[in-house]
């Protein structure tokens, strides 16, 4: 990336601390009852629910083991990443992302207007995938995206497709667990996601000259329904602890997947599971690999909270908005530096005296 632009620079009190605590809270949660044959009996599955509630409400983050996903589709995937990444910047811009299609290659992504010390390769899991025309309100057009692909490695292509199957079933039997855990029926949340506009990431942290000053990506919530990411075993995801707002470093754990709620669910479940601050610290000496998975609903869901949880003590704390607009808004925020706020799902908040 060459010298130091100042683009990259975060402001100070953005910076990231060289020394940080480690997540040692951050539950860890072993899937194994899901992928026993015969299944396992309802008290443990009643149990794993417990815990993934409890780490959706105290943290908003949590740590997946024995998720089955076969480890050689996630090896193969990584393997094409790093061979897509090691390439000139000439050969990557081939496949570079533009404002009409926000997909493939992209090194200059902001994140609240600071520039992120990373490149990144973005894919969708349905092929094509149909969202807004545009971010503008007034404007009801749609389009099809399609994934771009680069000559090399020629193996991404199926190494990407057979891992995004994994990807989408492990996605479900989370979404289930955490229906379950807010006493809702496992499928409940299923609808929402027929013609899903999930999308996937290839990220390339390279290593930072100035690691006091920039971030590989800066503070942010994730706007969709539930985050799972492979990092590798550098480190450098920070999690802001809800207890005490301290930036806490998320451990790797070889093989296993970091999940986060998203703004989605802290919508569906009024506040219930908290979408959490998350930033990527880079370091001078490795560079950094992670695929985070991003379950997005269809673009034409309305988001709001589920009706079965709002009560007369417990109203509505958002109102309706549409999924496709805000994923559009935020692309595009995220493409262009703009002037205004990023779009957040607190401008959707209902103030106390106007709830009912
Ligand atoms: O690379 C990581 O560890 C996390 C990336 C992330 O938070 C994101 O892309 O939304
Ligand atoms: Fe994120």
């Amino acid at each position: 990336m060459g010298e130091v632009d100042e683009a990259f620079i975060q402001a100070v009190e953005h910076r990231p601390k060289i020394a940080v605590t480690e997540a040692e809270g951050i539950p860890l949660i072993n899937l194994s009852i899901l992928n026993s044959n015969p299944p396992s009996n309802p008290s443990s599955l009643q149990t794993l629910v417990e815990e993934i509630g409890d780490a959706c409400h105290n943290w908003g983050f949590f740590q997946v083991i024995n998720h089955g996903v076969p480890l050689e589709r996630r090896e193969k995937l990584e393997l094409a990443s790093r061979k897509f990444f090691a390439q000139s910047t000439e050969e990557k811009r081939k496949v570079r992302r533009d404002e009409v299609n926000p997909l493939g290659y992209y090194d200059t992504e902001h994140t609240k207007n600071v520039r992120d010390w990373k490149e990144v390769f973005d894919l969708t899991v349905k092929n094509p995938t149909v969202i807004p025309a545009s971010h503008e309100a007034g404007d009801n057009g749609l389009k099809k995206i399609v994934n771009r692909w680069p000559e090399y490695p020629s193996e991404l292509r199926e190494a990407f497709e057979e891992y995004a199957k994994e990807m989408e079933k492990l996605a479900y039997k989370l979404l289930e667990l955490i229906s379950l855990s807010l006493g809702l029926p496992a499928n409940r949340l299923s609808g929402f996601f027929n013609d899903h506009t999930s999308f996937f990431r290839l990220n390339h942290y390279p290593a930072c000259p100035v690691p006091h000053l920039a971030l590989g990506v800066g503070r942010h919530k994730d706007g969709g329904a539930l985050t799972i990411l492979a990092q590798d075993d550098v480190g450098g995801l920070q999690v802001k602890r809800k207890t005490d707002g301290e930036w806490i470093r998320v451990k790797p754990t070889p093989h296993a997947y970091i999940v986060n709620v998203g703004d989605i669910i802290q919508v569906w479940s009024n506040d219930r599971y908290e979408s959490v601050e998350h930033r990527v610290m880079v370091n001078s000496e490795k560079e950094r690999f992670s695929m985070p998975f991003f379950l997005n609903p269809d673009h034409n869901v309305m988001v709001e909270p589920l009706e079965e949880l709002i009560t007369k003590q417990n109203p509505a704390k958002y109102r309706a908005y549409n999924w496709g607009k805000f994923f559009a808004t935020r692309k595009l925020s995220n493409f262009k530096k703009l002037d205004v706020e990023n779009i957040q799902i607190h401008h959707f908040r209902i103030k106390e005296e106007s709830s009912y």
